[in-house]
């Protein structure tokens, strides 16, 4: 039984970053990812652009569904200020461990907590658990049939305020059709699309940034 490709991104972290060093674990995955084994991290092109909106937003809540291997986690992360926090989803067990392990390895073990589990059933229960009033910044890069839900879900549980900005990855490719026809023609939604690549590949992906009005 060999290691899996998450196993073997983690190995490339440890070879190749420093630890400690957010910047040089991004760029560990982003090399090994670019040049031995694709894998579907949001990527240098597509994380650029969450960087600026991140620093635009300076949220000191956020979210993100969909961990894998925690490479947009440390992503966000890194650009956190003291005290704000990021929570994280994953449902499968061995994307989690090795996710926790890329998080520890970049120094961000305290602003992130990573939650296992569904996100359909943890979503209802962050306020209770976490203390969290609502967010400021949600990063959706789960199951693409799944965005739509979850957005709706969050506004259900009263976890999205006035001015909370959506970042969406993939509305492209794989494509999200069915949650970019809600945000586009929602009046509680300012939806705007930045065009990118497919991570690590010439093919056209973006994300799709929406502010919750209200
Ligand atoms: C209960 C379910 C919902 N609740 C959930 N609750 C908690 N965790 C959840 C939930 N649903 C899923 N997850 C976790 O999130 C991750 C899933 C991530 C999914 N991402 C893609 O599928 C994708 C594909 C391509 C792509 C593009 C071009 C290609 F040719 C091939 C692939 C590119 C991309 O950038 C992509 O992000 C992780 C693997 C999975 O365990
Ligand atoms: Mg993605």
């Amino acid at each position: 039984t060999g290691s899996s490709q998450p196993q073997r991104m983690l190995k490339a972290v440890q070879k190749n970053a420093t630890k400690g060093d957010p910047q040089s674990v991004i760029s560990a995955i982003d090399h090994y990812c670019r040049n031995k084994e694709w894998a579907m991290n949001v990527g240098d092109d597509k994380g650029l652009i969450l960087d600026s909106v991140l620093t635009e937003v300076n949220p000191s809540a956020a979210l993100e569904l969909g961990t894998y291997c925690g490479y947009s986690t440390v992503r966000i992360a890194r650009l956190l200020s003291p005290g704000s926090k990021l929570i994280t989803v994953e449902f499968n067990p061995a994307f989690a461990a090795v996710a926790r392990q890329i998080i520890a390895y970049a120094g961000l073990q305290d602003k992130v907590t990573l939650v296992e589990g569904p996100s359909g059933d943890l979503i209802p229960k962050l306020r209770e658990r976490f203390g969290v009033k609502s967010f400021d910044f949600v990063f959706l890069d789960h199951w693409k049939d799944r965005y739509l839900l979850d957005t709706k879900l969050l506004e259900d549980c009263g976890l999205l305020q006035k001015g909370t900005v959506l970042l969406a990855d993939n509305v492209i490719c794989p494509g999200t059709p069915e949650y970019l026809k809600y945000v586009r023609s929602s009046p509680r939604y300012e939806s705007r699309y930045y065009k990118s690549n497919l991570e690590y590949t010439k093919l056209e992906d973006g994300l799709e940034k929406s502010v919750f009005l209200g």
